[in-house]
């Protein structure tokens, strides 16, 4: 018998069905034009090839909120040092993880208790930031401090990490920029929010669950910031909800490649012509799996709000603007403990029409 603890235990209309249907369609996009000409800087003035990307990310982002980059740019030796620091840590002792655990006051380092929507969460993660902000800023509510904990083991954890948060915010910095001019917008008009960006890297490890079909990695939700760039393992789990059926769908991993959401923010700056797409993570009773989301934020003073350009009279603004560094830290609290209350979502600076 095994013995079930409640804190994991989804409500039964979010459990996982025991077969879920591998995702087809999840748009797979090849960067590679990108490799060999810049990012040019107005739709007017690209490429037929470089049109033609902004085209699939167009699509993408409209119809699925989700999806994949081939040769995006990033060595694959990074990822896989990166991949190997992760497994080397989550291999040490408890006591070693516990020397860098994370605290109210300072959501880095190791943490072994989230929660996602008042449910706990089946992983182990760990956090950092880079670069490490020299003064926390000011709208974190003057309570939060922003520190990494950097463990002892293993050997060289720190550099592999910064190495590869180096180039995937090469990548982050790509992204953005093509979807600046899918949305028909000079390529740099989203940067200057990322000048003091408040983006972090998140190690997740889900050991193997004895219960799968009761628990999840992490429960249903959507990513608050303005991207996710996901470095996947080969096991697989995670699991996307279809936009067109509301059916959840899981995403084959494909080597070598990444997986892009879009956030919360987006779905605001875009006026809802873009939305977030809600996804999970399953467990299984077999194996560990590995990931590595590398969360693009902007800086904590940024107002979110739908970019002029736009909105106009027949497109109103959709939202009201909120503070950034007031909802990441209200988020934080919710994900640090179980609270009577739900956590704070876009939704509740939507205009009434
Ligand atoms: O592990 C994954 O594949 C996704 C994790 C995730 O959605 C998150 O940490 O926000
Ligand atoms: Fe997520």
């Amino acid at each position: 018998m095994v013995e079930v603890d409640p804190a994991f235990v989804q409500a039964p209309e979010h459990r996982p069905k025991s077969s879920i249907a591998a995702a087809s369609g999840i748009p797979v996009i090849d960067l590679s034009p990108l490799l060999r000409s810049p990012i040019p800087s107005d739709l007017a003035g690209a490429s037929p090839e470089a049109a033609a990307v902004v085209a699939e990310v167009a699509a993408a982002c409209r119809e699925w909120g989700f999806f994949q980059v081939v040769n995006h740019g990033v060595p694959i030796e990074a990822v896989e040092r990166a991949a190997a620091a992760e497994r080397a840590f989550f291999a040490s002792a408890p006591e070693e993880k516990r020397r860098v655990r994370r605290s109210e006051a300072n959501p880095l380092g190791y943490y072994e208790s989230e929660h996602t929507k008042n449910v706990r969460d089946w992983k182990e993660v760990f956090d950092f930031v880079v670069p490490e902000p020299a003064e926390t800023p000011k709208v974190f509510g003057g309570s939060l401090v922003l520190k990494n904990r950097w463990p002892q083991h293993p050997l060289g954890f720190r550099e592999a990490l910064e190495e590869y948060n180096k180039e995937v915010e090469k990548l982050a910095f790509k992204l953005l920029e093509l979807i600046a001019l899918s949305l028909n917008l000079p390529q740099k008009r989203l940067n200057g929010f990322f000048a003091d960006q408040t983006s972090f890297i998140r190690l997740n490890h889900y050991p193997p669950c004895p219960y799968p079909d009761l628990a999840l990695g992490v429960g249903r939700h959507k990513d608050a910031g303005a991207l996710t760039i996901l470095y996947q393992d080969a096991v697989g789990g995670l699991d996307v909800k279809r936009r067109s059926d509301g059916e959840w769908i899981r995403v084959k991993p494909i080597p070598n490649s990444f997986i892009i959401n879009v956030g919360d923010i987006i779905q605001v700056w875009s006026n809802d012509r873009y939305e977030s797409a809600e996804h999970r993570v399953s467990v299984n009773s077999e194996k560990d799996r590995f990931s590595i989301p590398f969360f693009f934020n902007p800086a904590s003073y940024t107002n979110v709000k739908p970019l002029e350009e736009l909105v106009d009279e027949s497109n109103p603004a959709k939202y009201r603007e909120y503070n950034w560094g007031e909802f990441f830290k209200t988020r934080k609290d919710s994900n640090f403990k179980k609270l009577e209350v739900e956590n704070i979502q876009i939704y509740h600076f939507r205009n009434v029409v």
